[in-house]
């Protein structure tokens, strides 16, 4: 099967420093959500792997956060798309638990989901934390200049990160690619 793992802020939705804690404040990045319906309608499985350490903080609550992924499954439907498995990290950085990025256990989980190996397997983010977390369980790092994705750039990557400058230009990668493989 073709999946594609994504990391949720500052890849399919605009991040803030302030943490995204409502719907309203959950913006879609311009792109985003026609690149994720054209992925699916091309035969692509599009999962998501996010950090909610706002929850463990109390910004906000669990049925805040899946009211958010309502509104995007529900924006993807509407261009005829869909997404598949979103999988969440509720903890705060001191929990110790085995599923914040940038630990793969949420990649994992993914692929356990859909019995599916990791390698190789395009994991986006914006953060150094998803591109450490695709490293770990032999996936492909890629890293978009949306969200933080400046900031990241801007030390050390893991060796062989992909570069693209949004979610759109990924998914025309990919599908421009799969194209073309399949002649
Ligand atoms: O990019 P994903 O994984 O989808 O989600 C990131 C968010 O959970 C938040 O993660 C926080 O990091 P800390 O969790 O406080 O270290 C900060 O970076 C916030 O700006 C950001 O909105
Ligand atoms: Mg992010
Ligand atoms: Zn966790």
């Amino acid at each position: 099967m073709k999946l594609l793992i994504l990391d949720r802020d500052g890849v399919i939705n605009e991040d803030s420093d302030a943490y995204i804690k409502s719907v309203q404040e959950w913006i879609p990045i311009p792109g985003s959500i026609e690149a994720i319906a054209q992925l699916s309608k091309a035969g692509w499985t599009v999962a998501v792997a996010t950090n909610q350490s706002g929850i463990a903080r109390g910004y906000y609550d669990l049925a805040t956060l899946d009211a958010m992924h309502a509104r995007l499954r529900e924006l993807v439907a509407a261009q005829g798309g869909e997404v598949g498995l979103i999988v969440y990290c509720p903890h705060g950085p001191d929990q110790g638990c085995d599923c914040r990025k940038p630990k793969p256990g949420m990649l994992r989980t993914i692929a356990s989901h859909y019995a599916v190996d990791l390698r190789g397997i395009w994991f986006v983010g914006d953060s150094k934390g998803d591109l450490e977390a695709a490293v770990a369980v032999d996936s492909q790092p890629v890293l978009v200049m949306t969200g933080k994705g400046h900031k990241t750039r801007s030390n050390p990557l893991p060796a062989g990160t992909l570069i693209f400058d949004d979610l759109a230009a990924v998914a025309a990668e990919l599908i421009h690619n799969s194209a073309s493989l399949n002649g």
